[in-house]
């Protein structure tokens, strides 16, 4: 997989010198980072180290104090949450973002409607498909399992059409057959030509889906490359990785 070299050419995402402070919190201090076409991109760092709030930023959740970021071609930093989405950019939350009281193929819906309509219909049955959850359409979310809201919340960012896709821990703390799911999933969207930044702390998922890796800490990107190379630098495993996974 040539990740790198296309990211380099014409990444679907560039992060150039973004800094947000929290009060005394440098949450992002001069992020750099690209995630290239179709690439799977793997962002790890030990907890604190800015990885959710670099999400909020490339989504628009937060406005940046500096920095560029570019997405497909535009530069979106200080954009809403909602025209970023509508130019195709999609994210998940650790915990999933749900209508409670709507079933799971409303849930689905609900997610068209807030951008691409058009076939949405279709649309949730193949994501239905995709991710295995035709047995629960009609349940509502909140009788769902732990581990099939989480496939709902991935769901959900896929009837937005994106192409990226932004996933915070989306297969933490599930059943491996819904990990399997998830990670097959991933892989069939990529085929379409979706891309993905990946949040995870699981390295077995990471080396089994991520083509390249991003290391952050103390809110900066500090290296990135393939699995096996950040793995042989046991600086950034013990510094970097040093928590239990
Ligand atoms: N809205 C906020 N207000 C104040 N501080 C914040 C806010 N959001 C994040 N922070 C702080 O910014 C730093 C980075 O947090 P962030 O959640 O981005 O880290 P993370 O790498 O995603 O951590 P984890 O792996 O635990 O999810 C932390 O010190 C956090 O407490």
């Amino acid at each position: 997989m040539s990740g790198g070299i296309q990211s380099e050419a014409d990444p679907i995402l560039s992060v150039r010198g973004l800094f947000k402070h929290f009060g005394g919190i440098k949450a992002a201090n001069g992020v750099e980072l690209a995630v290239g076409r179709r690439e799977i991109a793997g962002l790890i760092g030990p907890n604190g180290c800015g990885k959710s709030t670099l999400f909020s930023l490339v989504s628009g959740a937060v406005m940046p104090d500096k920095g560029e970021i570019r997405f497909d071609g535009r530069a979106v930093a200080g954009m809403s949450a909602h025209r970023i989405a509508r130019l195709g950019l999609a994210r998940t939350f650790q915990i999933p973002a749900l209508f409670d009281n709507m079933t799971v193929t409303e849930n689905l819906l609900a997610a068209a409607a807030e951008g691409h309509w058009q076939g949405a219909h279709e649309r949730a049955a193949e994501t239905l498909s995709l991710l295995r959850l035709e047995h629960v359409a009609d349940n509502r979310a909140s009788d769902l399992s732990g581990g099939q809201q989480k496939l709902l919340e991935f769901g959900r960012a896929v009837m937005r059409q994106a192409s990226l896709i932004l996933l915070d821990e989306v297969t933490a703390g599930v059943h491996p057959n819904i990990r399997k799911i998830i990670l097959e999933a991933i892989a069939r969207l990529r085929e379409q030509g979706v891309s993905f930044l990946v949040i995870e702390h699981d390295m077995e998922m990471v080396r089994n889906v991520c083509d390249r890796i991003i290391v952050m800490d103390s809110g900066r990107v500090v290296t990135s490359g393939a699995f096996e190379d950040i793995v042989r630098n046991s600086e950034v495993m013990q510094t970097y990785l040093g928590r239990p996974q």
